[in-house]
């Protein structure tokens, strides 16, 4: 899954030929990547706050950070790629399909017997809004099924989450902030158990840092490979909030009560080597020869027998189902309550008001 100078070509030719406007969002993202992969990260000064199109093409640049050149190069050819429609074979790399078309906030190709799933907000750090909730599950349910062998989540830019979207919170339906709390917890509940009952081998590739049910969802994974540049937080108490992502069941599990105490009480930030070595995650690579190591091995795990692998997430796992079902209603059942505390509401208004960041 690494993009060649011929591939790039090819996709800067294929955006010309799309039939469709992808619409500012997105042409927003392939300039980003367009530039990350020519120049590298943005020198420029910023625009002033009434040049609105040159600021918001800033903000989407700037947004990619440190991404490394090829990267983004790897970033663009599948974002060209998730935009060809089955009428428009033409329009697609070769050899990659895209399994999607309509995802606003994800791009999902498949290739080489792997189905890539990046969460693609890299301005907003990926934070994960309602939207993308609701078809991150559409993409893992048509994953669950495709005929790849693996699986992998990744973010666009230079986070891989930043977590749930804070924002999410302002959009009050009519029944109230109680209604609005009940269906989040419904929410959260369907997404974490598409998590639990996946039944193909699931891999997070953790580009960058991670933050709040990006990191307590690892739990859930079948490797986790991250960049030496990653972290992993879980700001919990901060934000006046409780763990999620069956992270009360996974992580005293993983690294034992006292550790994940101090990961989901009281929000202490893992550098990736601590992650490691605490059984969060599967292997660190350095930044720069991450995107290299991490697919070839991916790409040799895929020739595995596929029924075989799924066999043997199945006996893995068949265990342990049941708890992470019940670990899963009960911290949302308490996250319900907690959306409704003060402490709740101060933090989230004190990092919209730009007040508070982590
Ligand atoms: C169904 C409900 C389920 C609930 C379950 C989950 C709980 C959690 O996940 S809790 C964790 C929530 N996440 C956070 O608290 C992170 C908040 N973000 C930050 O602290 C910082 O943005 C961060 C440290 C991630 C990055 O800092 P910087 O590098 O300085 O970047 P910016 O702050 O300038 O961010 C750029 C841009 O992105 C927006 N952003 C980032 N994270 C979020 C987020 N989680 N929600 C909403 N928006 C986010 C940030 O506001 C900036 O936007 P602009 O100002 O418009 O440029």
């Amino acid at each position: 899954m690494r993009a060649s100078q011929v591939d790039f070509e090819n996709a800067k030719n294929q955006v010309k030929l799309l039939k469709k406007d992808p619409g500012n969002e997105v042409k927003l993202q392939l300039y980003a990547l367009y530039k990350q992969a020519t120049e590298g990260p943005c020198k420029m000064p910023k625009p002033g706050v009434f040049d609105f199109v040159n600021k918001a093409k800033w903000d989407a640049w700037t947004g990619l950070g440190d991404l490394p050149q090829e990267t983004a190069r790897q970033n663009y050819v599948d974002l060209v790629s998730s935009l060809s429609s089955p009428e428009s074979p033409g329009q697609a790399r070769p050899g990659a399909e895209s399994k999607q078309g309509a995802y606003e906030t994800l791009v999902v190709t498949s290739e080489d017997g792997i189905t890539k799933i990046m969460l693609n907000r890299p301005a907003k750090k990926n934070a994960i809004t309602t939207k993308m909730y609701q078809e991150l599950m559409l993409a893992l349910q048509a994953a669950g099924k495709d005929d790849s062998a693996l699986t992998v989540l990744t973010g666009n830019g230079d986070y891989y989450c930043s977590g749930n979207d804070l924002t999410n919170f302002t959009d009050i339906p009519p029944g109230g902030v109680e209604q609005k709390a009940k269906d989040s917890a419904v929410l959260l509940r369907d997404f974490v158990s598409c998590f639990i009952d996946f039944p193909k081998p699931l891999i997070a590739v953790v580009n960058g840092p991670a933050v709040g049910i990006s990191v307590t969802l690892l739990g859930l994974f079948d490797a986790v490979y991250a960049s030496d540049r990653a972290t992993f937080h879980t700001p919990f108490s901060h934000l006046g909030q409780s763990p999620e992502g069956c992270s009360t069941y996974t992580f005293p599990k993983i690294m034992g009560s006292a550790k994940a105490a101090e990961v989901l009480i009281f929000g202490k930030k893992l550098t990736a080597g601590e992650a490691c070595a605490q059984g969060l995650v599967t292997q660190v690579f350095p930044d720069s020869t991450f995107q290299k190591e991490v697919w070839a091995r991916l790409k040799a795990f895929a020739k595995l027998p596929p029924n075989a692998m799924r066999a043997s997430k199945e006996v893995l796992r068949r265990g342990e189902r049941e708890q992470l079902h019940a670990a899963n209603a009960e911290e949302c059942r308490v996250l319900q309550g907690r959306w409704l505390s003060d402490e709740c509401a101060n933090a989230v208004m004190a990092f919209l008001s730009r007040r508070a960041k982590l």
